[in-house]
Order: C-alpha cells, then structure tokens, then sequence
C-alpha cells in the first residue's frame, strides 16, 4: 500500500537496534549516545516558508540535536560561532556537521549529503569554543547520510563502520553494509582535474602516473562534487579522493570539523587512510571553527603512494 508503513521483520537490524545492541556492548554507557542517535531516524514537519535546503538542513540539524538532550555544543557550516545548547537541554556530547554537502549539485538532483562527527565534552562548564576545537583522536563517532539513488547513512561508534539503507516501506534505515572494508588498493583517482593549474608539482605528478599506461592499467576517473558521494564510492570500490592544497587556496577548500574529520575517522576504521599531506587527519589540532585542510584519503595502498611522491617533492625543496 503506497504511503502506509509495513511491520518489521524481527530479524531485521536497523538502526535503532543495532546503537542498541552496541550501547550493551560498553559496560560503562549511560545511553546518552544511543538517544543520540535515536534524532537521525525522526521526521519533522517543517515550517511553511520555501528556505535554501541548506538551510532548512541546518535548522533541522540544530532544532532534533538541541531536543534531544544529549548535546551541549554544536559547530555547523553554516553557523558562524557555536551554537550553545540550552542549560535545560543539555547533555554532553559536541556535535560538528555539515547539514548539506554537495550544495552546487542540489538544483541538477546530484547525490548530496549530510555529514558528522560527535565529541564528548570531558567537564560540566559552559560550552564555549575551547570544547569545539578537539582533534579528530578525541571523536567517539562519526557518520554521514547520503541522498542518492536510495538514501544510506553510514556511522562508525568505534568498532568498524557499517551502513544502513532506508527502507521507505517501513521507515527504517537497515543493516545492509556489516563492517564495510575499504579495499587495500583501488583503480579509480577522485579529484577536481579543472584546477590543474593551480597544483602542486607533486599533486601533477600523481594523477599524470595514474593516467599514463606506460605506468600500469590507468585509473578511472571519478568526481561527483560532493564530497559524501565521492567519500561513498571510495568506500565501496576503493582508490582515492583528493582536495589538495593549490597555490590559490593554500589550506586546500574542505572544512577540518565537519568534512575531513569524520571521513577520515571513518575512513581510518574501515581500514583506509587519511592525509593532510604530512599528518594524519585524525592528529591535526584546529585551530579555527571553520579552519580548512587539504586531503588525501582512501585505499591504503593508493594513499601511500601520493604521500611518498608529496614527501620526495618536499625534500628536493
Ligand atoms: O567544486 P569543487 O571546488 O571541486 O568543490 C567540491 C567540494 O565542495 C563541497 O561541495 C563543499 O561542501 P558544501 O556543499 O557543504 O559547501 C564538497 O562536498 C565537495 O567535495
Ligand atoms: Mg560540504
Ligand atoms: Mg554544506
């Protein structure tokens, strides 16, 4: 019947029963982050106003966090500062998301996304800026949700990463990716080749390798521009996404809370890696709300090697 919900299945996992089961995993949970994520699943009737979906994203993304009562900080693209939680509603985790990615591909129906990583806030003073500046080793969870041919979220809590499809029929998100791998080595480069121009020596160097047959098979090109379907198809085929620094934006286009961050740490859990070029994305301390980095991530094996053709141009310097 088109629009009516159908029974669930018991053997089913979706995502409500799988934060489940891992929250009874961890001896010492309070629950607090299973209630967390028990907001994503929700709907929400929206206000009658057309607004950018950006934006509507954004006030959705604040106004589920917020009532939850789980949250005491969140940092958003599209908030200027951080957005403090009420002291009623408080809780105690920091979330830092990106409402909407892939917001040049809205208007032409190419997947976009939503992205995510959640922080637990380690006293009980007022949130301020200081909590939201935590490096991509202190995140206890991180996902995103992507809006393609069918809509997926994919989360990792620490323990691998695992993707849930949404079943409209029954309005839940199901356990269809357990414990996705990234392969160790993939046949497909995902970068931005208009700015060509503007890259690093190294940077040229990498891609004309992948491309010349002289070299191995060359790789296929990919790249969507939205950072949630290229990260996606990385997952599932492997290879590599590249947002490099070039000599216009220095510190890469990418945003360090809410885009590099938790792809690298999901990245990093379904066995893949990830870069600013010199350190992991996981070690890097921000510095700013909205601080940007360059980023190499993906297939182990492939994001080896880019580092080593970075690290051979540095030394020649
Ligand atoms: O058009 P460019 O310069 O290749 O940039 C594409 C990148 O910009 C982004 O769209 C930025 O995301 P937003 O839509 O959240 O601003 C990424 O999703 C994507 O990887
Ligand atoms: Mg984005
Ligand atoms: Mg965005």
């Amino acid at each position: 019947m088109a629009g009516s919900l159908q029974p669930l299945n018991s053997d089913c996992v979706t995502l409500t029963r799988f934060v489940l089961s891992e929250q009874k995993r961890a001896p010492h949970a309070t629950g607090e982050l299973t209630q967390l994520f028990g907001t994503v699943g929700q709907k929400n009737v929206q206000g009658e106003e057309v607004k950018k979906l950006d934006i509507l994203a954004n006030e959705l993304f604040i106004n589920m966090l917020s009532s939850s009562y789980t949250v005491a900080l969140l940092i958003s693209e599209e908030n200027e500062t951080v957005v403090e939680v009420e002291t009623e509603k408080r809780g105690k985790y920091i979330v830092a998301f990106d409402p909407l990615d892939g917001s040049s591909n809205i208007d032409c129906l190419v997947s976009i996304g939503s992205i995510f990583a959640i922080m637990k806030k380690e006293d009980n003073s007022i949130p301020s800026l200081k909590d939201a500046l935590k490096p991509g080793n202190t995140v206890v969870a991180a996902g995103y949700a992507l809006y393609g041919s069918a809509t997926m979220m994919v989360i990792s809590l620490g323990t691998g990463v695992h993707g849930f499809m949404l079943d409209p029929s029954i309005g839940e998100f199901i356990l269809t990716d357990r414990n996705l791998r990234v392969p160790p080595r993939g046949k497909i480069y995902s970068i931005n080749e208009g700015y060509t121009h503007i890259w690093d020596d190294a940077i040229k160097e990498y891609i004309q390798k992948k491309k010349d047959p002289k070299q191995g098979k060359p790789y296929n090109a990919r790249y969507v521009g939205s950072m949630v379907a290229d990260v996606h198809r990385t997952f599932k085929y492997g290879g590599i996404f590249i947002y490099p620094a070039t000599k216009e934006s220095p510190n890469g286009k990418l945003r360090l809370l809410y885009e590099c961050i938790p792809m690298a740490y999901l990245m990093t859990q379904a066995g893949g890696l990830a870069s600013n070029g010199k350190i992991s994305i996981l070690d890097v301390q921000p510095e700013e709300l909205h601080q940007r980095s360059p980023i190499f991530l993906g297939s182990k094996e492939d994001v080896e090697e880019v580092l080593e053709i970075i690290k051979k141009h540095s030394n020649k310097k």
